[in-house]
């Protein structure tokens, strides 16, 4: 394999799909530094909104790399990591090149301007994947260039593109994926099919969306609760998606303290969110598809007799990224419009 500025890259983009969707409102991000031409010192990711950014956290952990210390090590604050590598950083890296899919934000928001931070340190090189377009966070590359810091723009675009894709459709409407997990011979019916461990990712998915929408039939099928127990973190708002009006009001989903649920048919309401998430069997995912922009896919190891796809359906997807959650793979494809 050739070792050069993609390379690299990939390796920020990867790191960065770990925590797509995790980051809402922010854009999923990853940063690798490579010290001289070849060192890896680090790849992260921006976490979780409000924590730090990637280039943050790639910059800590690449310094403790070589200056092993444990207060830098339990610093987690923004504020505080840009301003113990400010003060120590000694010309660390100077010898250093930044690899980062997003432009560095050129603001002070929630956390201080990773742009200023690097003209600080001043890296040898920034390769950068894909400019930021946000009018606050936009224009890192030029507060970089004025310091005579060498940057690079436009390695790996499309994929960086494709990374940034959710944050760009909920900054300017409404992004709708549509989770489905599965076993190999594509059933999804008959309880629990994921395991724990992928439960608990579908569970925080749920606790950072803006709304769930489910069928009318899955309700009455699944009896499901459709909360985020298993990170205990916060039950989303429920849509079912019904031509009926009346449920079973002892089905769990509608006994969770302080959440709101819509039975509808209306699909415009999915527009007044911003971040949505459709739980469905395939009836619901022909009958929404013109609606969805990406498909997550959770596929179990394991092959079952059980429900597949049984009526007229025709949809066609690109396969963006996949990746494993534990033993179970995690396949993202982004519809394809025809
Ligand atoms: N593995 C997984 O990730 C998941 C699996 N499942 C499984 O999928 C199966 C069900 O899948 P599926 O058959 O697709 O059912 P869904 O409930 O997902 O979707 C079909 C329902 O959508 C509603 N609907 C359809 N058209 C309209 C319309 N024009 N206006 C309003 N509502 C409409 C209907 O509700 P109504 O009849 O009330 O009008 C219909 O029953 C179950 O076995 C369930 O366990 C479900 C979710 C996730
Ligand atoms: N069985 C299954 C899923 N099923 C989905 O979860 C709903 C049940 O949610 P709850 O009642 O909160 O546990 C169910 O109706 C269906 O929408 N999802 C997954 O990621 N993996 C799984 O194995």
């Amino acid at each position: 394999m050739k070792i050069d500025d993609k390379f690299f890259m990939k390796l920020a983009i990867n790191e960065a799909w770990k925590y797509q969707f995790l980051t809402y409102p922010n854009p999923s991000v990853g940063c690798v530094v490579v010290k001289g031409d070849s060192e890896i010192l680090s790849i992260e990711a921006h976490k979780e909104a409000g924590k730090a950014h990637a280039e943050v956290n790639a910059l800590k952990q690449a310094f403790l790399k070589y200056h092993p210390n444990d207060v830098l090590k339990t610093l987690s604050n923004s504020f505080e990591i840009h301003e113990y590598l400010i003060k120590h950083h000694n010309d660390f890296f100077n010898d250093c090149t930044i690899y980062v899919t997003l432009e560095p934000c050129n603001h002070v928001g929630k956390t201080p301007s990773c742009a200023n931070l690097l003209k600080q340190l001043k890296p040898k090189r920034v390769v950068i994947a894909h400019k930021d377009m946000n009018n606050q966070a936009k224009d890192g590359q030029k507060t970089l260039e004025e310091a005579s810091i060498e940057c690079e723009v436009g390695c790996m675009k499309k994929e960086a593109y494709d990374l940034l894709y959710p944050f760009l459709k909920w900054n300017s409407g409404t992004f709708i994926f549509y989770k489905m997990a599965q076993t190999l011979n594509g059933t999804i019916d008959g309880g629990k099919i994921s395991s724990n461990q992928t439960l608990a990712y579908v569970h925080t998915l749920r606790d950072r969306i803006d709304l769930l929408v489910i069928g009318g039939n899955t309700v009455r099928t699944d009896r499901p609760t459709l909360d985020a127990r298993y990170v205990v973190g916060t039950a989303p708002e429920v849509l079912i998606y019904s031509q009926k009006t009346i449920f079973d009001t002892q089905i769990p989903l509608f006994k969770i303290p302080n959440r709101k649920v819509t039975i509808s048919d209306d699909l415009f309401k999915l527009l007044d969110y911003k971040f949505v998430m459709i739980e469905g069997g395939y009836t619901l995912l022909e009958k929404l598809k013109e609606k969805i922009d990406f498909l997550i896919l959770l596929v179990t190891p394991k092959i079952r007799n059980g429900l597949n796809a049984q009526n007229m359906i025709d949809i066609d997807f690109e396969i963006i990224h996949e990746n494993f959650i534990g033993k179970e793979k995690i396949i993202y494809l982004r519809r394809k419009v025809k």
